[in-house]
């Protein structure tokens, strides 16, 4: 498994065509609305509560001039009425804005943690579908990445961050409406005093986004010196580079450092320049105020109204402008989780699905040719026929097709010309269930999952009893070392649990493909030297496993390769040599060469 990740911009942030960014910002758009979808009527109720609330909010200089210019002079005449209203009608706005606000947040994070809960499920269920093409060429780095940091960054914006928003923009749009209708030429004062403010707010969104390019590439760049040093940490404590590493880790660590740094003091100038503008636009709205209130234009509280309407009006931007880096890395994120969604796999299921009730396991490649992506022929015309039963060992020196063939025979590529087919049957019109019954691999790696010993055999066939697992077990000679862990069957295979050595994974892997009973087994013998013992032990399970069906073995001792019942040497995608191990060992071949130097290891 491949963990790197990717130093400098990934190719999927570099700057596309014209035509694949319009695409990339549908497809980004539909799956938004595709989210949005189910939870539409909350969103609409979440979208009038913002409105309603920041509408309140923003009624309060108003009542505050009512106060002022009509609830005191009545007051003075005895009559406390209209202050009381206006004293009333604020501390009524206060808490309606405050319930409204508050409800904002609560169903802001039920439509996002649905929107989320829904998208999260989605991309798991869909990288699980795509094939090995795909999980080959897109790193796990990237993978992981797509489920964390970018459901993250949408989550951010979702949470918090649109409804902040929506409410800063309606607020100032409020606020501007409100001054306007009280007093127009104040109202002009603010509208004239936004120039400034779009500027300032302009020039920082675009000097962040350089900076916040620059700062979210230095992050990665700390992550991928990290995880470099960390995975590669025995090579790197016994050649003793702890202290270049080091050195390495403490340069990007420092660049990190400026770009955060020069990041928050580009907030700074933001913050401040806007602090500035706002006091600049108060003094002015003052001032013209203050002159029209002598010239007996407009009355004293609509002054203070306008006042505080040039107060309030600039608060918002600042938090605009804070939430720019997080809107944009939302947006790149919805880009790249929707351009994944769109991956389709690039081995189709069959249209019309040709059933394959009992399969018998013989097994045809008919003139294939096969290459990765665009790449070039990896297999330019194989023909090979393996009778049902048959226990066939691959061997040939490295790069020379074995594994290729292997994941054609599985289906998970498919060859570019010509057929693969199993009981006459091309897999390609095999559905998947009956493929998969068809057809197990066993992989050098033997994967176990987080669970109990007894879990990870029942893979092969979920719905085996405990005695048929057991029988697996004790089939392919793995029993008595599970009966001696702590728990038996159910003790768990993580940290938890016991740690498996690799010929007892093995063991467990070939209990699995026991219990799964595939007519076909394709195999890739694990190359990892067991001591003697184990590997009489993983030999003799092996053999079972074997028996009885047709195998495909990716041959890495000559104890299997000596079992078999036919052996293939390949070189560059073509059998060079077919024959029983007998034969060839006897010939002047290079299997009888391979065979020769065997011999002469094991002395
Ligand atoms: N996912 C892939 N994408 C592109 N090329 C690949 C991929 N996997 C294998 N190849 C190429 O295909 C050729 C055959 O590889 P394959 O893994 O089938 O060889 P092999 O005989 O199994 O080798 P080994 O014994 O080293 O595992 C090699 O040239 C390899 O570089």
């Amino acid at each position: 498994m491949s963990t790197a990740l990717p130093s400098g911009p990934r190719p999927e942030e570099q700057p596309g065509r014209d035509t694949e960014r319009a695409a990339g910002a549908r497809a980004s758009l539909q799956l938004l609305g595709s989210l949005l979808r189910p939870v539409r009527g909350r969103a609409i109720l979440l979208a009038i509560t913002v409105a309603g609330a920041q509408l309140a909010l923003a009624s309060g200089p108003t009542l505050v001039s009512y106060g002022i210019d009509s609830g005191i002079p009545a007051l003075i005449d005895g009559s406390p009425a209209p202050a009381l209203a206006a004293v009333l009608g604020y501390l009524g706005i206060a808490v309606v804005g405050g319930v409204l606000a508050a409800e904002t947040v609560r169903m802001a994070a039920r439509v996002s943690q649905a929107m989320l809960l829904d998208l999260r499920t989605r991309l798991f269920r869909h990288t699980q579908r795509l094939d090995l093409e795909f999980h080959e060429g897109y790193t796990s780095g990237r993978i992981i990445s797509r489920q964390t940091s970018d459901t993250e960054a949408l989550r951010e914006l979702l949470d918090g961050g649109v409804t902040t928003l929506a409410a800063s923009g309606l607020s100032m749009v409020f606020t501007a409406t409100y001054l306007l209708l009280l007093d127009w030429v104040s109202g002009l004062v603010l509208l004239i005093a936004i120039i400034p403010g779009a500027i300032l707010t302009r020039w920082f969104q675009l000097r962040s986004r350089v900076q916040y390019t620059k700062q979210r590439n230095a992050s990665a760049r700390v992550i991928v010196r990290f995880v470099e040093a960390m995975t590669g940490i025995r090579a790197l404590q016994a050649f003793r580079r702890e202290r270049v590493e080091s050195a390495r880790y403490d340069g990007v660590a420092r660049d990190f450092q400026r770009s955060t740094a020069e990041s928050i003091r580009l907030f700074g100038l933001l913050d401040s320049g806007l602090i500035l503008i706002g006091n600049v636009t108060v003094a002015a709205v003052l001032l013209v105020g203050g002159l029209r209130v002598l010239a007996g234009d407009i009355e004293v509280g609509v002054l203070a109204a306008a006042v505080l309407y040039a107060k309030r009006f600039f608060a918002p931007l600042a938090q605009i402008g804070t939430f720019y880096n997080s809107f944009q890395s939302a947006i790149a994120a919805l880009d790249k989780l929707a351009t994944l969604l769109l991956e389709e796999p690039t081995v189709p299921e069959p249209e019309r699905p040709r059933p394959l009730a009992h399969p018998r396991g013989e097994v045809r490649f008919d003139g294939v040719e096969f290459g990765y992506g665009r790449g070039a022929s990896v297999l330019p015309d194989l023909h090979l026929e393996i009778p049902a039963g048959q226990n066939l060992a691959m061997v040939g020196t490295t790069g020379a097709g074995k594994s290729t063939i292997a994941k054609l025979v599985t289906r998970f590529y498919d060859a570019r010309s010509g057929s693969v087919s199993i009981d006459g049957v091309d897999v390609r019109d095999l559905a998947t269930p009956d493929l998969r019954r068809a057809v197990v691999m066993v992989t050098q790696e033997a994967y176990l999952f987080s669970g109990s010993v007894a879990a990870n055999i029942a893979i092969g066939n979920p719905t085996a009893t405990r005695e048929e697992v057991i029988a697996a077990a004790r089939a392919v000679g793995v029993h008595e070392v599970i009966e001696q862990f702590p728990q038996g069957y159910d003790t768990p295979v993580d940290t938890r649990g016991v740690r498996l050595s690799a010929g007892q994974r093995q063991l467990v892997s070939f209990a699995r493909a026991f219990l799964a009973n595939p007519a076909v087994l394709v195999l890739d013998e694990a190359t990892s030297s067991l001591d003697i013992p184990g590997e009489r032990i993983v030999q003799q399970g092996l053999r079972t496993l074997l028996a009885g069906r047709t195998s495909i073995v990716i041959a890495h001792r000559l104890s299997t390769v000596m079992n078999a019942d036919r052996v293939l040497v390949l070189e560059h995608g073509q059998i060079i040599e077919d024959g029983t191990p007998e034969e060839l060992a006897a010939g002047t071949g290079h299997f009888a060469a391979l065979y020769a130097g065997w011999q002469a290891t094991l002395g």
